[in-house]
């Protein structure tokens, strides 16, 4: 396996060739998948149950290790989790955000000023105080993503950040990445079984038995997809 880093190559923040994964028990999840997401850019990741997705994520994220394949990718990589309460460890909001950056050995005033700089960016330094419990759904999945942009990550994982909220705060989710995407000049790659939320993004892969099948226009692939789901219900 070759591991590089992909700001040596302007375009792509994230570049992945004849990835290939398998469990100990030797069950083949990914086979040769290739894809790239260009810098700058929010891009999701589709595909029917057990395609192959959160595995993908995690590769990405380093979490889990391939048995062949290469995988360029910046070094500050943020993970958001499905569930947040997977993720969110501290009592506070702040102290949550905080903890991410113990790490880097910084002074006091310049934690708070990152911590600052990041719940501003999510909408959310009204809540720097509260404890973690009293937050809603989308509130936790923002401070994660508070946690990766005070750690200054150039790109974020999202595996079905959305998965637990309700419609409304669904779409305030993918609307803020995208924005913070855009704004930060960050990259994006976001799994999703809602199809309403590819009407955010730059780009989609459709995953299919662990190999990239199609990519590109994110209204085509979620036509493509709803025909592949249709056909597997019959
Ligand atoms: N820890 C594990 N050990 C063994 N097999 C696993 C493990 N985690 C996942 N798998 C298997 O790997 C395959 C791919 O799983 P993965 O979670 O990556 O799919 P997915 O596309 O994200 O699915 P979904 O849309 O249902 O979340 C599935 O067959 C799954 O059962």
């Amino acid at each position: 396996m070759n591991t590089s880093t992909a700001s040596e190559k302007a375009d792509s923040a994230i570049r992945v060739r004849d990835l290939c994964f398998n469990w100990p028990k030797g069950d083949v999840v990914l086979q040769t998948c290739s894809l790239e997401v260009p810098k700058g850019e929010f891009w999701m990741l589709l595909g029917t149950n057990g395609s192959g997705k959160s595995t993908l994520l995690r590769l990405l994220a380093g979490l889990l290790q391939p048995k062949s394949g290469e995988i360029e990718i910046s070094n500050h990589v943020g993970f958001v989790f499905q569930n947040p309460d997977h993720q969110l460890v501290m009592p506070t909001v702040g102290a949550d955000v905080a903890f991410g950056l113990v790490e880097e050995k910084l002074s006091l005033p310049e934690v708070r000023r990152r911590v600052e700089q990041a719940l501003v960016a999510v909408n959310l330094l009204d809540l720097e105080r509260r404890p973690i419990y009293a937050l809603s759904g989308g509130q936790k999945q923002r401070i994660a993503i508070a946690g990766a942009i005070a750690r200054r990550c150039e790109v974020l994982l999202l595996d079905e950040p959305t998965a637990l909220l309700d419609p409304d705060s669904q779409l305030d989710l993918v609307a803020q990445v995208r924005h913070l995407v855009k704004s930060r000049n960050l990259t994006a790659l976001w799994v999703t079984h809602r199809l309403d939320e590819l009407n955010y993004c730059d780009g989609a892969f459709l995953l299919e038995k662990g190999q990239v099948v199609d990519q590109g226009d994110p209204k085509r692939l979620s036509q493509r997809l709803m025909q592949v789901e249709q056909d597997l219900s019959v």
